[in-house]
């Protein structure tokens, strides 16, 4: 295509919405002239299920569940009254929560004021507060926000680090869905630890988001916790960012969720157009299905430029690829669907992997995201007449071209500044698009079977690791290899008992040592006398 045609291309499929403040490029897709006539009976029995969907059906049938995150920026469409009064009253306990906070009316035990948050989850319930805390926070935060969000003890002994002696003013909210998550478990059991040993009574620093009656729920009324909000079984952990999940440390944090939630509930409102060419998820969801067959052939490569949306990616990385990523689809057919995202930001990448993007195997598109205001006031001009923001600008049309004329596809979405609005509009934008392209290739988009699996692998690996401390102690100071421990054991898994020696012997926890031999996998383990 010539520059005149490419420019006809894309003023024909621009799709721009004023009220949201955003605009979807995809002339840059080579789609074919006929792409949406022959998708236009797919992406309207996926508007079918989406509406379905937004009224209450059993969207998640594998764990008979509805899907609600809709109703939480507006309430009104809940299904039954019962939902739409708790999604209202959590709300307006969160604000009134995050105002007592500020007031000191709520204070650390000390009498001072909270500074610090220390927010306590992993997956669902770290990703979406980490990518809000991280695209709208500023030196002006009411609170300064800290994640535990793993059980890599170093990394939180870091964060711990950072807070210091201001953990006497740090309060911390522990999040978990389900409250049985191991990794936040122990990053609560951790931080309680640091606050004893700092002489603090943990349960007068400390908040819960989960469900009504979890291990979680439960440790947090016995313990007499600062407070709970709830987190309900039709709000799923990667779409939980508007529930309490996502505002609550928001709102302490001092952003804009009023923004964040309208910014939301109007872009839902657009993406509910069922003129596919008028709604930016579903050219989304059709444009993924357009790159990849439908099949995730292709990897999904995000390049917002703006440091602030560093975390979109790793946010979407969840949001999509959880959602998508399917063994069966709705019919029990074996599929293995996907959508591969990476992404991190630009310019930075250009100095990273867009070499590979633009020489080397070509199985991506990508998708920028460009937010046209660059900082508040005016910039510098590095050159004359021209500031660092042109720069960026320049360089994600230099990259989008130069990828093009390369053969390699992208879109681009543009806002025009990014406030808690257009955050909230590009997460409801991107959950709707995962619904729609989980309908167009039918499959389950709300349920994560193939998480299970490793987490009851960990749990089997950690009962063994129990079985070999009690055979260790039981004979102390006698060596073992692996596999005569193994054998000792009855366990044929050999290679397990030797790398879980190997970390009991590289930690002071447990006592044991290891002395090697000429060949390290016949190394032998003993507990101390
Ligand atoms: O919020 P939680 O129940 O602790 O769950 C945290 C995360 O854990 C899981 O393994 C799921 O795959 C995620 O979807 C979820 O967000």
């Amino acid at each position: 295509m010539d520059k005149r045609q490419l420019w006809e291309r894309y003023q024909e499929y621009l799709y721009v919405s004023d009220e949201l403040g955003l605009m979807l490029d995809i002339s840059r897709m080579n789609f074919p002239p006929d792409f949406f006539d022959r998708m236009e009976s797919g992406i309207q029995k996926a508007f079918t299920d989406m509406a379905a969907l937004e009224g209450g059906a059993i969207a998640n049938p594998d764990e008979q569940r509805m899907v609600g995150h809709y109703w939480l920026r507006n309430p009104s469409l809940a299904p039954t009254p019962a939902i739409a009064t708790e999604i209202e009253g959590t709300l307006a306990r969160v604000q009134t929560f995050a105002a007592h906070i500020h007031a000191g009316k709520v204070c650390a035990p000390n009498g001072r004021p909270f500074t610090r948050l220390l927010v306590v989850g992993i997956g669902g319930s770290a990703l979406g507060p980490q990518f809000v805390a991280d695209s709208l926070g500023s030196a002006a935060d009411r609170l300064k926000v800290h994640f535990f969000d793993n059980t890599d003890p170093d990394g939180m002994d870091r964060v711990l680090a950072e807070i210091g002696p201001a953990l006497a003013e740090t309060l911390t909210l522990v999040i978990s869905k389900s409250g049985g998550t191991k990794e936040t478990r122990n990053g609560m059991l951790e931080a309680r630890e640091a606050y004893r040993k700092a002489g603090l009574d943990f349960g007068k620093y400390a908040v819960a988001i989960t469900g009504a009656g979890s291990e979680l729920d439960a440790t947090a009324v016995a313990e007499g916790w600062l407070a709970r909000f709830p987190m309900w079984d039709w709000v799923g952990g990667r779409t939980s960012v508007t529930s309490a999940v996502g505002l609550l440390p928001a709102a302490l944090q001092g952003l804009d969720i009023d923004g964040l939630l309208a910014g939301a509930r109007l872009c839902d409102e657009t993406t509910r157009s069922p003129i596919a060419r008028a709604n930016p998820a579903a050219l989304l969801a059709l444009m993924w299905h357009y790159a990849t067959d439908g099949r995730g052939t292709k990897d999904m490569v995000v390049l917002p430029y703006k440091d602030r949306l560093l975390l979109f990616s790793r946010y979407l990385q969840q949001l999509i690829m959880e959602s998508i990523g399917k063994e069966t689809d709705l019919d029990g057919r074996v599929v293995n669907q996907g959508l591969t995202v990476y992404g991190n930001k630009g310019s930075t990448d250009q100095h990273a992997y867009v070499q590979q993007l633009r020489e080397g195997i070509p199985n991506f598109f990508a998708t920028f995201i460009e937010v046209l205001a660059d900082r508040e006031g005016r910039s510098l001009l590095v050159e004359p007449d021209v500031t660092s923001g042109d720069y960026l600008a320049g360089f994600l049309q230099g990259t989008r071209t130069a990828l093009y004329d390369n053969g390699r596809e992208s879109m681009t979405i543009t806002v025009e500044k990014l406030d808690a609005r257009a955050v909230g509009a590009l997460i409801a934008l991107y959950e709707r698009a995962v619904g729609l392209y989980a309908s167009l290739v039918n499959i389950n988009a709300y349920h994560q079977p193939g998480v299970e699996a490793g987490k009851k692998a960990a749990g089997e690996v950690l009962a063994l690791q129990g079985n070999i401390l009690a055979a260790l102690r039981r004979i102390a100071g006698k060596a073992f290899t692996a596999e005569e421990l193994a054998a000792e054991l009855g366990e044929e898994e050999t290679e397990t008992v030797f790398r879980i020696l190997l970390h009991l012997a590289a930690n002071p926890d447990h006592g044991v040592e290891m002395e090697r031999s000429e060949s390290f996998c016949t190394g032998s383990f003993a507990a101390k006398g």
